[in-house]
């Protein structure tokens, strides 16, 4: 062939190879639309179940009766009440009940299936141990972790009640035993706890239950964690898929599930699953009113965020109270133990590589108290039961929301305020989409998550409420949104966005790929030549924006050696060409200074100086008390009274904040106002800060008594 001949083929060649790229792009994107349809009809329809609790209710949820039309009264007086409480006191050595148990215990106890929704911690376990102890006969619980198991073995051992567990560490004695109890009804035996295989795997073990249930004697069937059934959930086991036999074989026998978070799509799969279907529905809230919640920027340096983590611990908990962080990688956990340990704090790691024995030795001397914080991946899970965790870190970003809300529920199972901080920075988004990305709504699970960390205005306890449809409730400035406001406002990042668009097209019409970095530092050079002043995380943060709202796409590909994630051009990309869609970009006071200066130019007077001040002061004075919580010095409410007030004696102050407050706190307070008024007697004093005077800025809800020009810088404690 002629030279000319071959280059003309080469270049016919390469259109058609770009036309078939747009096909396959279209394909793509034709996919992700389809998928994202389906998860926008299962929000439509949670968004249409919380509208018709909210309206039915007019009060948050705690609602029962899910699927019957009737809606019994678990509340009133049953026959069995006395020697329920009696049981309660006297064996469990628990005083009264908590939300719904005694409802759900009532409904257990009139042998109907029940579904139980409650949060981590909220007492589930209860729930079936005291029927189990009232009734005649064996229970039976089915639990996904031999850990867990052994944790409520024992715990129910040392109440004296009888309860022995069939897993594959049992010996062939206590098989014997257990065996011959199902079978024969010899021996005492209350509670049989197996895990989903004995069911799924294990016929002998199925047929001395059908024996046991023959003779009358299987009392009731608990399924704990049973989110597992669903693939849907999050901790989908396919052992545990095969538990529908259970109802099948035994339909006379009331059947509990419980789980501490299920969307109203998993509910429906595991009354599905496990044949429940006439079940009652029992639902608590998800709100954890002592965790509070606050996501922190991570440092790009590994050494600055283990100084972070390592200042956060030693200074808020000097008493070395327990706590965990979680880690993205097996590799990362044991670097992250070891760094914790040079600077001071008794830290070990625990991941699935390790031997069960090493792994237990771990949790045990944790548990005991004798080490202070693990340092684990998400295998460190489910069989937690420690309720004094005061701390929760995640050093890396968790894959979802509902894997966050888990995993940081961990903290304060005994009711106390605890706390939970999530480290985020955008480079941290393809570390964790190169895993997930396989998994259904695996990628739109993550972006919900990243939408958490990003989110500067809208209270982190909100989020969750609104993520698992349930009406709002009052987050008590139980979040660092709400406990420390700054000043928030919404930037018209549009062209930016196209500029990132054009890029990203000339790299891919070159046949390139680009990771998200990569593209980071193309538009930082494209910034340079052009002379923006666009910061680098600010690039980063934008780009990451782009991919969660679906205007650009993550792509990945794999090598023999791991998965690497690019960036493409995703669907809404034209739509932001055209100028059709707007991006938006939240920005804090601090970032304000950087992005579209000369636009957010305006004058506005947005917080007190006072409020300022007296959030310093409390900052303060926590650390002086022990590292309490800011927040347990003063709410926010009370800063925003005493601003709007401005008590100058220690009687008025009283009347504010109440008598203990003022007398620890008083004339510190007092102190604040007085020098806060000597500031604003002089007008040239005011500080005069930037804002966008956005109408959305929180701080514009506060009162604007001064006339002066004062914004409330954001802190390094905020975001
Ligand atoms: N009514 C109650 N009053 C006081 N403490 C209670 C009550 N009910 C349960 N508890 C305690 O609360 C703690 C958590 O209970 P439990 O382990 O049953 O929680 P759970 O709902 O199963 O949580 P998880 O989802 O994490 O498994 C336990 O220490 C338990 O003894
Ligand atoms: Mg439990």
């Amino acid at each position: 062939m002629e030279t000319e001949e071959i280059l003309e083929e080469l270049e016919n060649v390469e259109v058609e190879l770009r036309s078939v790229q747009v096909i396959f792009n279209v394909t793509e994107q034709i996919k992700q639309l389809l998928d994202r349809q389906e998860q926008l009809q299962e929000r439509k329809f949670d968004l249409k179940a919380l509208l018709e609790a909210c309206e039915a209710s007019g009060s948050p949820v705690q609602h029962a009766g899910g699927s019957t039309a009737t809606v019994e009264n678990w509340s009133g007086s049953f026959e069995w009440d006395s020697r329920a409480d009696d049981v309660r006191l006297n064996l469990f050595g628990i005083p009264a009940y908590r939300a719904n148990q005694r409802e759900i215990i009532n409904a257990i106890l009139s042998r109907r299936d029940v579904l139980v929704i409650m949060a981590a911690g909220g007492g589930k376990s209860l729930c079936y141990q005291l029927p189990a102890v009232l009734c005649d006969g064996i229970a039976l619980v089915v639990s996904p972790l031999l850990s867990l198991i052994q944790d409520q073995v024992m715990c129910l051992a040392a109440l004296g009640i009888p309860a022995h567990m069939l897993t594959s560490t049992t010996n062939k004695e206590d098989e014997k035993f257990i065996y011959k109890a199902l079978e024969k009804g010899e021996g005492e035996l209350k509670l049989l706890y197996v895990t989903p295989e004995k069911i799924s795997k294990s016929k002998r073990f199925m047929s001395k239950l059908e024996k046991c249930h023959h003779a009358g004697r299987l009392s009731l069937i608990s399924i704990d964690e049973a989110h597992c059934c669903s693939q849907w959930g999050h901790d989908f086991r396919p052992d545990y898929k095969s538990l529908g036999i259970l109802k099948t074989q035994f339909p006379d026998v009331p059947m509990v599930a419980l789980t501490a978070t299920a969307t109203q799509k998993v509910q429906n799969d595991l009354i599905e699953m496990l044949h429940i279907r006439k079940c009652i529905k029992f639902v608590s809230t998800i709100n954890r009113p002592n965790l509070f919640y606050m996501v922190r920027e991570k440092s790009s340096v590994g050494k600055l965020v283990i100084d972070e983590i390592a200042e956060y611990i030693q200074k808020s908990y000097p008493n070395k109270e327990s706590g965990i962080v979680y880690c993205f990688s097996r590799k990362e956990c044991e670097q992250v133990a070891k760094e914790l340990r040079e600077r001071g704090i008794s830290a070990d790691y625990y991941h699935a590589d390790m031997d069960v024995n090493a792994r237990e030795k771990v949790h045990m001397r944790w548990s005991k108290n004798k080490l202070q914080v693990i340092v684990g991946t998400v295998a460190f899970g489910m069989g937690i039961n420690k309720p004094d965790v005061r701390f929760v870190i995640h050093h890396s970003l968790s894959k979802s929301v509902e894997t966050y809300y888990q995993e940081s529920g961990r903290a304060g199972r005994d009711g106390l305020p605890s706390e939970c901080l999530l480290f985020f920075r955008p480079a941290d988004l393809p570390r964790q989409s190169s895993m997930v990305f396989y998994e259904y709504s695996g990628l739109q699970n993550l972006y919900h998550i990243v939408r958490y960390c990003q989110s500067k205005k809208q209270c982190r306890r909100s989020y969750f409420f609104r993520h698992f449809a349930e009406p709002l409730q009052d987050c008590n400035g139980m979040c660092d949104i709400c406990a420390f406001p700054c000043v928030v406002s919404e930037v018209d990042a549009s062209r930016h966005a196209q500029n990132v668009i054009s890029l990203l097209q000339d790299v891919q019409d070159n046949d390139q790929r680009t990771t998200m970095l990569q593209l980071v530092d193309k538009m930082k050079n494209k910034h340079k030549e052009i002379g923006s002043d666009l910061k680098r995380d600010e690039i980063e943060q934008l780009i990451l924006q782009l991919i969660i709202d679906r205007v650009l796409s993550e792509e990945f590909q794999h090598t023999a050696y791991s998965t690497n994630a690019y960036v493409t051009i995703g669907p809404l990309a034209k739509q932001v060409l055209q100028g059709k869609k707007i991006i938006k970009l939240d920005i804090s006071s601090r970032q304000m200074k950087t992005i579209d200066k000369k636009k957010s130019m305006k004058r506005s007077f947005t917080s007190s100086a006072l409020e300022f001040e007296l959030d310093e002061l409390r900052k303060e004075l926590s650390s002086i008390h022990g590292g309490i919580l800011p927040h347990s010095v003063l709410s926010s409410q009370l800063i925003r009274l005493i601003s709007a007030q401005k008590p100058n004696s220690m009687e008025e102050l009283e009347n504010i904040i109440g008598k203990l407050k003022t007398e620890k706190y008083g004339s510190r307070i007092l102190e604040v106002i007085s020098k806060c008024a000597k500031t604003e007697e002089q007008p040239d004093n005011a500080v005069l800060k930037e804002d966008q005077g956005s109408e959305n800025t929180r701080a514009s809800k506060r009162p604007k008594k001064q006339k002066d020009v004062v914004v409330v810088e954001s802190s390094d404690d905020e975001v």
